[in-house]
């Protein structure tokens, strides 16, 4: 597999603020990325550092395995960082056929990028009528001017409406399935969870977890329990090593499960030890519960 992109302790200090810290992962070609994390958890910083925007403090990033001077690799990059600025007086077209002009590229990619963005038949409408959602799917065409191998996008349906954010997802699914790998940031789980196949979970400039999204649901799920010895069912489970974090909710003791047990396996080990159950429910955590277990306490910083 082709590393496009690898990084590796890559830490921002803005003063005694750690806005990126010591972050690594590698985008592999072909597989759509998402950043993840609340407001001023460091998507955008560590964006604009591989972008050569920002000055990294510490730590490195490579680009296409370092054969090529940033400068050139960021030839075969596509990105879309913050708004986008074309001229309102002008057509769809004319904006982009400037953009070529510009980055040199060939105008009849002018057609095939309106085509993938679905602006073909808007192309010759002046740009100050465009919509919020045409803008940014103008803004998308443009950074797939130059074909890149990868594009990156920071949080692509903000401020859209349903019917917006369906087309730009629809889109990123689209471009990424010629081909394309895609490196998007965003703070919505749903988004990710639609879009991407990969995942990089932030906090507070930290990377919390890195690998496919499938995999961050694979979980084992936890068990709430109910008996009148509480004491003696904290005492079996915490010395059972098929359960992890075990935690007092109330009247409940939850237990989350480090290997497959299913609750009728679970009642008769219990009822061996001489406990019985009065409540026993089991449950997988949703993507969602991961997500907010994962990113809990986070205050913005902004
Ligand atoms: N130029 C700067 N000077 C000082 N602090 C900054 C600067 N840029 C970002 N920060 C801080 O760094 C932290 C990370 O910000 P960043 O914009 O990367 O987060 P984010 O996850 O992209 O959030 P958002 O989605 O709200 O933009 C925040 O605490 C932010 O206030």
């Amino acid at each position: 597999m082709e590393t496009i992109l690898k990084i590796e302790n890559l830490t921002k200090k803005y003063g005694k603020l750690i806005a990126v810290n010591d972050v690594s992962f590698n985008i592999e070609k072909g597989n759509v990325y998402g950043i993840l994390g609340p407001n001023g958890s460091g998507k955008s910083t560590t964006l604009g550092i591989v972008l050569n925007v920002v000055n990294k403090t510490s730590g490195d990033f490579s680009w296409f395995g370092g054969k090529l001077s940033t400068h050139e690799a960021l030839k075969k990059v596509g990105a879309i960082i913050e708004h986008p600025n074309f001229y309102p007086y002008m057509t769809a077209k004319q904006n982009l056929e400037l953009v070529c002009k510009i980055k040199g590229v060939a105008k009849n990619q002018v057609q095939k990028s309106l085509e993938i963005v679905d602006l073909l038949d808007r192309q010759d409408d002046k740009f100050k009528g465009f919509s919020l959602g045409m803008k940014q799917r103008l803004a998308i065409a443009s950074a797939l001017l130059n074909e890149p191998e990868i594009l990156i996008l920071d949080e692509p349906t903000n401020g859209l409406d349903p019917q917006g954010i369906h087309q730009i997802r629809g889109i990123i699914k689209r471009i990424a399935a010629n081909g394309t790998t895609i490196l998007l940031a965003s703070h919505l789980l749903d988004e990710v969870e639609k879009v991407c196949s990969h995942v990089v979970v932030l906090r507070k400039g930290k990377s919390l977890y890195v690998g496919k999204v499938d995999e961050m649901n694979a979980s084992f799920g936890f068990v709430t329990m109910q008996c009148d010895n509480m004491p003696l069912l904290k005492e079996v489970l915490s010395s059972h090593k098929g359960f992890g974090k075990i935690t007092e909710e109330g009247e409940y003791i939850v237990a989350y499960l480090n290997e497959e047990m299913d609750a009728s396996s679970l009642n008769k080990l219990l009822f061996e030890k001489g406990i019985s159950l009065s409540h026993l429910v089991k449950r997988k955590e949703s993507l969602e519960e991961q997500f907010l277990e994962l990113t809990k306490n986070t205050t913005s910083t902004k």
